[in-house]
C-alpha cells in the first residue's frame, strides 16, 4: 500500500491529518463556519434558521464540486479563527476580511472581492461625517459591532467621538435610524446594501473607502492540498461570472 500515489492513498497535511480535499467528499459534508449576521454575504433567518447570502451560494457550489452538501456551523467574528483552527469546520465563509494577524493562524484563499471601511449615516447627516476628522469629534456617536475588523478600525481611529460596541450586527443599523447613534464605519459593500434596504441611511463614498481590504475564505493552516483546490475554484468562480451573478442578485 505504501507505494500507491498520494492521490490514491489520500494526501495528508503536514500535521498528519487527512486533507479536507479527501475528507469532505468521503464525509459528503462540507462544514462551513459562518456568522450569519452580515448581509449580503451571510444571513441566518432567525425564524427558520436557514442561511442565505452571496457566500452561502458560493458554499453550496464549493460543496457540490466536492460531492458534498454544506453544513453551516454558527460562529461569531471573535470566535471565527479559533473555531476554524480547532477543526470545528473545513472553511470559514461569509464576508471574511483578510488580515495579517489572522494569516498567522489560518490560510486565506484567493480573494473574492476588494472592500474597505466607509461611513454609513442617516441621509440627513451626509455632509457632516464624510472624513475621519469630521467623524472623530466630541459629540459624534460612533457605533460598531464586536470582534471583527470594524471594531479594530474604530478603536484605531476614534479617540474624541464616543464609541459604542453594539452586540448584534443585524440590529446596529436600526440604532442609527432611531437616532441613538450617528455613524457606523463598515465595509463599503455592506454600506451599499444597508443603504439600499434602509432609505433613511446613506453610504458615503463607498467607491473611495478609507481602507483597502480583500474578502476571502479562511482555511485551516497546513492543509495545502485543500487550499490549492479552493484557490483554483475561487479563481474560476470569480472569473467566469458566478460570483458576480450572486452579488448582483443581492444588490439589485
Ligand atoms: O472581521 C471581518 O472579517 C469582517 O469583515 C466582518 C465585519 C467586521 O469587520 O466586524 C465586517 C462587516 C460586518 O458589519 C460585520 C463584521
Amino acid at each position: 500500500a505504501s507505494d500507491a500515489p498520494a492521490a490514491v492513498r489520500g494526501a495528508a497535511t503536514a500535521a498528519g491529518k487527512p486533507s479536507a480535499l479527501d475528507a469532505v467528499p468521503r464525509r459528503g459534508v462540507l462544514r462551513v463556519c459562518t456568522t450569519g449576521d452580515y448581509r449580503p454575504f451571510t444571513h441566518r433567518d432567525p425564524a427558520t434558521g436557514t442561511y442565505s447570502g452571496v457566500d452561502i451560494k458560493m458554499a453550496g457550489d464549493l460543496a457540490k464540486s466536492l460531492d458534498a452538501t454544506p453544513r453551516y456551523v454558527a460562529t461569531t467574528w471573535a470566535r471565527l479563527v479559533g473555531d476554524l483552527s480547532a477543526g470545528r469546520c473545513d472553511i470559514a465563509m461569509g464576508g471574511v476580511s483578510v488580515t495579517l494577524p489572522r494569516a498567522r493562524s489560518v490560510y486565506f484563499s484567493e480573494p473574492t472581492r476588494t472592500d474597505g471601511k466607509t461611513p454609513l449615516v442617516r441621509c440627513a447627516d451626509q455632509d457632516k461625517y464624510r472624513t475621519l476628522a469630521q467623524i472623530d469629534r466630541p459629540g459624534t456617536r460612533v457605533i460598531v459591532n464586536p470582534g471583527g475588523t470594524n471594531e479594530e478600525f474604530a478603536r484605531a481611529h476614534i479617540h474624541r467621538a464616543t464609541l459604542t460596541v453594539h452586540p448584534d450586527n443585524t440590529t446596529i443599523f436600526d440604532e442609527i435610524i432611531a437616532g441613538r447613534a450617528d455613524v457606523m464605519m463598515t465595509d463599503a459593500g455592506e454600506t451599499r446594501y444597508q443603504a439600499k434596504i434602509h432609505p433613511e441611511l446613506c453610504a458615503l463614498h463607498p467607491d473611495k473607502p478609507f481602507t483597502f481590504s480583500e474578502k476571502a475564505y479562511a482555511l485551516p493552516r497546513g492543509d495545502d492540498e485543500f487550499k490549492a483546490y479552493v484557490d483554483q475554484w475561487v479563481h474560476l468562480a470569480t472569473h467566469d461570472g458566478t460570483y458576480r451573478k450572486y452579488e448582483n442578485a443581492w444588490m439589485k
